[in-house]
């Protein structure tokens, strides 16, 4: 018989008098994966954390392995539900072994076996989650997705019975989830279960056997495996059709002037890297390395150093210094990060004087006072509107942000500085389908204005929607060219492999 790990019944949550959930529902077997999808703010994590006894909850019932959990007592849910969400809990400095900790409850005789035995243990794990490393190294070698694995096979060993997985934000590739997929298959003859999170609908679809949808704070339809369909499963999120990742016309400028070229750029982790980006074009690079990503990134940005090679900006070779004086008349670039743009901005200031402080740096660092009101009356009388926001957006504090408006935030940001060149990282990551729409159009529509765009993702599909050619990674180094033309005849993962 299939035993039933956990069941909630019309779970409701208010914060403050927002009432985020009315009525979610769910139940997950041994031996399961449930797939959960919903616009942001639908109530998702607030749901998983409840289940997993992080936040109490104001109506309905929770059930775990058949029993009743009376409300008081979170406690014996945190015991069984481990909750993973996007940011990793394990700590970068540590090695695997003491990340892992394995040896739980051991009094600590003698110190020597312990060592060995944690070792020993961690080797196991190591290979039971496919990641290449000893348990001595340092966690920050492993890639996000890695750590992953690792997390998970410490939470099993821990006790917990469900884990979560609310990876909305976490960028993955075919190669992760099918790692991830292995991982979670080899631990149902455990007796657990998983409940996956995940913005991009066919990893969901790949991991589940069931998909519940979320909206508006109720649960809304449950589906499984056998009559999972994609735009069914949009409508219900959204509420109308909506297509995903549909092709967009791109036009090539006329006598486009070349913005940006590297050349032969090699590094720690670079290997010979060379490619071009001229005015109006959207140049995608595929890289499944996240490590690969961040150095690629430092080295555009100046923060890091080059062994070889060179850095042309409108066919001029350029230094460090230039490269780290972005955003300027100089050099005018912007730099998108969807994960990161909260740290570029001031968060308990309100939009519009954030945007003091960015209109002042491009203004070459006039002092604040008459100037800085000057510039928010301009702001909220007139700009807001050409930026492409609403006034309402400039009152608020960062902190009080949507996606959606972080979102448009930034592309204000961007506006205002009329960059030629625009370098995004993954950036519709942890975006509803419906945000992730509104950014690829935004992307086309600047690139439509002229502005020369480097798109670093894991995601093809989306790229292929955009780009005029693809750029393809390995091992440190161009695997492979792909023009637009033959985006739909070529198989990425040929390049990848
Ligand atoms: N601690 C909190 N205090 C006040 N409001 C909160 C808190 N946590 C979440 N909310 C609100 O609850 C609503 C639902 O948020 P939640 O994070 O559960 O949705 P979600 O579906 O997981 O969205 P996303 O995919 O964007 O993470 C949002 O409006 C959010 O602002």
């Amino acid at each position: 018989m299939v035993h039933e790990i956990i069941r909630a019944e019309h779970i409701q949550k208010m914060f403050d008098r927002n009432q985020v959930l009315m009525d979610a529902w769910l139940h997950v077997l041994e031996g399961q994966t449930v797939g959960i999808v919903g616009l942001d703010n639908s109530g998702k994590t607030t749901f998983m954390r409840i289940l997993a006894g992080q936040l109490g909850y104001d109506g309905g019932d929770i059930y775990l392995e058949g029993v009743k959990i009376p409300s008081a007592r979170r406690d014996i849910l945190s015991g069984k539900v481990a909750y993973l969400g996007s940011e990793n809990s394990l700590v970068d400095e540590l090695s695997i072994a003491d990340n892992l900790c394995v040896l739980k409850n051991h009094p600590i005789r003698d110190f020597i076996v312990r060592k060995k035995k944690i070792r020993e243990n961690s080797e196991k794990i190591l290979k039971r989650v496919h990641v290449d490393a000893r348990p001595g190294s340092p966690c920050s070698i492993l890639e996000d997705n890695e750590k992953q694995r690792l997390e998970i096979a410490k939470v099993l060993a821990g006790g917990a019975r469900l884990v979560i997985l609310d990876c909305t934000g976490h960028t993955y590739n075919d190669q992760d989830i099918r790692e991830l997929k292995e991982l979670i298959c080899s631990s149902y003859e455990k007796g657990v279960a998983f409940i996956f999170i995940h913005s991009n609908l066919e990893y969901v679809m790949q991991l589940s056997d069931e998909i519940l949808v979320l909206k508006d704070g109720r649960s809304v339809r449950r589906l499984p495996k056998n009559k999972f369909d994609k735009q069914l499963i949009y409508k219900w999120m959204v509420g109308y059709e909506i297509k995903e990742n549909s092709l967009y016309d791109r036009k090539k400028l006329p006598d486009a002037k070349e913005i940006l070229r590297l050349a032969e750029v090699t590094s720690d982790r670079l290997k010979q890297i060379s490619l071009e980006v001229k005015e109006g074009e959207i140049v995608g690079i595929l890289s499944l390395s996240s490590r690969w990503n961040q150095e690629f990134i430092d080295i555009l940005m100046g923060e890091a150093r080059i062994e070889s090679g060179g850095i042309y900006r409108n066919g001029q070779a350029v230094n460090r210094q230039f490269l780290r004086d972005r955003g300027t008349v100089r050099n005018r670039t912007c730099f998108m990060h969807k994960a990161n743009i909260k740290e570029e901005l001031f968060e308990n200031l309100p939009v519009s004087q954030n945007y003091v402080f960015l209109a002042q740096q491009k203004a070459a660092k006039t002092p604040l006072g008459i100037l800085s009101r000057k510039i928010e009356m301009h702001l909220e009388n007139e700009k807001a509107e050409d930026l492409g926001f609403s006034p309402d957006i400039l009152k608020k504090h960062v902190e009080q942000l949507t996606n959606k408006e972080l979102f448009e935030l930034y592309i204000g940001e961007i506006k205002l500085f009329h960059p030629e060149l625009l370098v995004l990282m993954n950036p519709t990551e942890n975006s509803d389908v419906l945000l992730k729409e509104q950014i690829i159009g935004e992307i086309v529509r600047m690139a439509e204005d002229g502005i020369g765009i480097l798109m670093i993702s894991a995601n093809f599909k989306e790229m292929s929607a955009i780009c005029d050619r693809i750029i393809i990674v390995r091992k440190g180094t161009v695997n492979g060219i792909v023009d637009r033309r033959d985006f739909s005849t070529v198989n990425m993962n040929l390049y990848l492999e």
